[in-house]
């Protein structure tokens, strides 16, 4: 049966098959995963976002103490704004933002990254979740967990408690998942 508002998980290899592949961009060595295909076939977009949603229903939400919710999603720029607010209105949560350093106006908490092709900073504006929020990070895709990892000490450094990862695409072999200090989930796996 499926969770409350949502229907069956679509199948993954209908969605595995809008994802396109550039090798050696944006340089040498890194197999590029375009996500974008997956948002131009709506019913692949629809599919993704249940498919994220029934994995929250069943096994994200159980996890948590009765009485207790996710009270804020939070996605990393650029990519994952395409999924995180969508996610945070339907599960009835704040959607707060992660940006690149300079985006974000007033008072902001810092944290430095290695992602698969180079270094970032990352930044979350203070106040922006309340005291002990039960959070879930957003991205479309895990490479390195360089940008995640940064995303997770944000939260920590907000107050927050990140209950759980959640991505689009894994790379499995670059072991991203490894880095993070609470479980994770990703729709597909690619190589
Ligand atoms: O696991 P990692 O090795 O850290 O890499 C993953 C990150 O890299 C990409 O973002 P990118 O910084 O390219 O930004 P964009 O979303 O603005 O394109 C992707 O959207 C993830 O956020
Ligand atoms: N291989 C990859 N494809 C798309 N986005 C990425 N971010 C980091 N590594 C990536």
């Amino acid at each position: 049966m499926s969770a409350p508002g949502t229907a069956d998980a679509p199948d993954i290899a209908f969605l595995r098959k809008h994802l396109v592949f550039y090798p050696d961009y944006p340089k040498k060595g890194v197999n590029f995963v375009d996500i974008f295909p997956l948002l131009r076939t709506p019913l692949a977009f629809e599919g993704l976002i249940t498919h994220l949603l029934s994995h929250i229903f069943t096994v994200t939400l159980p996890r948590l103490p009765d009485g207790q919710k996710i009270d804020a999603v939070v996605g990393l720029d650029a990519r994952g704004f395409l999924f995180g607010p969508v996610l945070a209105q339907r599960l009835g949560a704040a959607f707060v933002p992660v940006r690149k350093a300079g985006k974000l106006p007033g008072t902001c908490e810092q944290a430095t990254y290695e992602k698969e092709y180079g270094t970032d900073v990352f930044e979350a504006q203070a106040g922006s979740l309340p005291a002990g929020a039960n959070v879930i990070v957003v991205d479309d895709l895990i490479a390195t967990g360089g940008s995640a990892k940064a995303a997770g000490e944000l939260v920590a450094k907000l107050g927050g408690k990140t209950l759980e990862y959640l991505f689009v695409v894994d790379i499995p072999f670059l072991q991203g998942a490894s880095k993070l200090d609470a479980p994770s989930y990703a729709m597909i796996d690619v190589d």
